[in-house]
């Protein structure tokens, strides 16, 4: 009996597998027949071009660029998709056809770890979206607000710089990701929930590896490649338990949330209004109206948008500033060359400022230069067309994923030569004018996006990433560890939604200033 009901599903799947098919290459045989798609590789039937893919899909997308042309058509699954590293096309897409480009695609991590896309970042394009991206640009990221924190963003460079002269003083290596990750997180929730989480003062051992242990699976689940989002199939398997994990991830990150939320609540009924001065940014949106003549914004709306900013700032800065700490350290002439300029602008007598940060010219070089090789968001966040639209003469159906190459940009051989070194001075204006870290009119680096998509938060990612940097070269000198050569240095990278190096960077210090000044 048993075997019976077997072989009466195989043949049931085999007819519906053979029924998809024949959808598929009807669908297929339309695609082809009605429309002049970009050129790009072949594809196999269902799964498409799934299968070409690797462990670094944005290192197979720049060979298929560098084989079939600037703008490459791929069949992801059910998936249309577009891919390109040429400054031309990227213009075309963020800039000129920006209303057709700036949708975000529905995926399944989006739905289960953004609050049903209800966030800013994953969010398709529509009035929901741009209310929420208002809010952070008008209420959070304003610059008064940003100058508020300034102490704050002192202090935190101060513990990064004590830290590491702690470690340095055992003549232990010392972790950049670790160090980098907890100044990073610490800047970030200070602004935005009004506590540290590593460090003295923090909000104490176990609240703190909790939030360790729920961000870094957010982060982990958002950075994969979900085949459910290509192969809806796939999700009714989920082999891998990846949905289930996520559905798991949502409840957690939600009660971590909901107990912030909380809290806050809880002071504000205690204490009154909270002066403007003191407001972190959840004291801001628990005080904002709500959309639509709504007294307040929702839970749901507040939580969405405190998950968006931890995850886009505090990554995106950390995962910089290791890769720039590698490779400075691999390349020693930098590193004089950097605190060369350090000793010039801000003496051996007293910390840098964020103020000195504008003068510091050849720094800013190299987080352009760092930008290029290791830019953060490899494919940025991928947008979604909106409706069919034609790019070069090419058909672009509605609904196409853009995959807008960052990495392959800043390796494209038609734009930069000698791609794989590490040479900040290619960025050095002519006229020696202040160094701008933003993709400038040419688009030949991507950092931050562009038009409408484009990242609100890139003055305070610039100031952590510069401040970290400045601090870490004025204050000590580094080198390999276990006596490995400087070039020698290992800089792999992993895929991501953002794109670390693939083993964590560790490093020997040693201070180069009076010892006073570290305490
Ligand atoms: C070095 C630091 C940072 C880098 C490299 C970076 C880079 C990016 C990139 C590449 C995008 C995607 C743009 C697109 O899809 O076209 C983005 C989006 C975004 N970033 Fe950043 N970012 C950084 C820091 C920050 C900070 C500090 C914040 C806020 C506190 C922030 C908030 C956001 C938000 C909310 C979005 C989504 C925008 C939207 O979809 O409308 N980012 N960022």
């Amino acid at each position: 009996m048993a075997e019976f009901f077997f072989l009466a599903s195989v043949f049931l799947s085999s007819i519906l597998v053979a029924k998809i098919t024949s959808i598929w290459l009807t669908r297929k045989f339309k695609l082809r027949t009605n429309y002049n798609l970009p050129p790009g590789p072949p594809r196999w039937p269902i799964v498409g071009n799934l299968l070409q893919l690797g462990q670094l899909p944005h290192r197979d997308f720049a060979s298929f660029c560098e084989k079939y042309g600037p703008l490459v058509y791929l069949r992801l699954g059910t998936v249309d998709a577009i891919t390109t590293n040429d400054p031309d096309i990227i213009r075309e897409i963020l800039l000129r056809q920006d209303d057709v480009f700036a949708s975000r695609p529905r995926t399944v991590a989006a739905i289960h770890l953004a609050y049903g896309c209800g966030d800013v970042a994953l969010a398709p394009l529509g009035p929901k979206w741009k209310w929420m991206r208002r809010i952070c640009v008008e209420n959070l990221l304003t610059t008064k607000r940003l100058e508020s924190f300034t102490k704050h963003r002192a202090d935190e460079a101060q513990q990064l710089v004590h830290d590491v002269w702690a470690l340095a003083q055992t003549g232990k290596a010392v972790n950049l990701r670790e160090v980098l990750s907890a100044f990073s997180m610490n800047n970030v929730t200070r602004m935005l929930l009004g506590k540290q989480y590593f460090g003295t003062g923090s909000a104490g051992p176990e609240e703190a590896a909790d939030f360790i242990h729920i961000t870094h699976e957010l982060f982990w689940l958002l950075g994969v490649i979900y085949l459910g989002d290509y192969l809806p199939i796939w999700r009714l398997v989920d082999p891998y338990g990846c949905e289930k994990k996520m559905r798991e991830v949502e409840k957690r990150v939600d009660n971590f949330h909901m107990r912030i939320i909380e809290e806050h609540k809880m002071r504000i009924q205690i204490e009154g209004q909270i002066d403007d001065g003191d407001m972190d940014f959840v004291d801001v949106l628990l005080s904002l109206p709500g959309e639509n003549g709504k007294q307040h914004m929702d839970d749901v709306e507040i939580k969405a948008l405190i998950q968006d900013m931890i995850a886009a700032a505090t990554d995106t800065s950390a995962v910089t500033n290791e890769w720039a700490m590698a490779e400075v350290t691999k390349h020693p002439r930098v590193m004089h060359k950097i605190q060369e300029e350090l000793d010039s602008v801000v003496g051996l007598n007293r910390m840098v400022l964020e103020s000195d940060l504008s003068q510091l010219n050849y720094l800013r070089c190299v987080v352009r230069e760092v930008f290029r090789m290791h830019p953060a968001g490899p494919f940025l966040i991928p947008h979604e067309s909106t409706r069919a639209t034609k790019i070069n003469g090419y058909d672009i159906p509605a609904k196409t994923r853009v995959f807008i190459n960052t990495h392959g940009l800043g390796r494209n051989t038609e734009i930069w030569d000698n791609i794989n070194e590490f040479r900040p001075e290619r960025h050095m204006p002519a006229d020696g004018s202040r160094v701008e870290i933003s993709h400038g009119a040419d688009f030949k680096i991507l950092p931050f996006s562009a038009g409408k998509r484009k990242c609100p938060g890139a003055p305070l990612g610039v100031t952590l990433v510069l401040m970290a940097l400045a601090r870490l070269f004025h204050c000590f000198d580094w080198s390999p560890t276990d006596g490995l050569k400087h070039e020698d240095i290992d800089t792999r990278e992993v895929y991501g939604m953002t794109m670390p190096k693939a083993e964590p960077f560790k490093a020997i210090a040693k201070p180069r200033l009076a010892d006073h000044m570290y305490h």
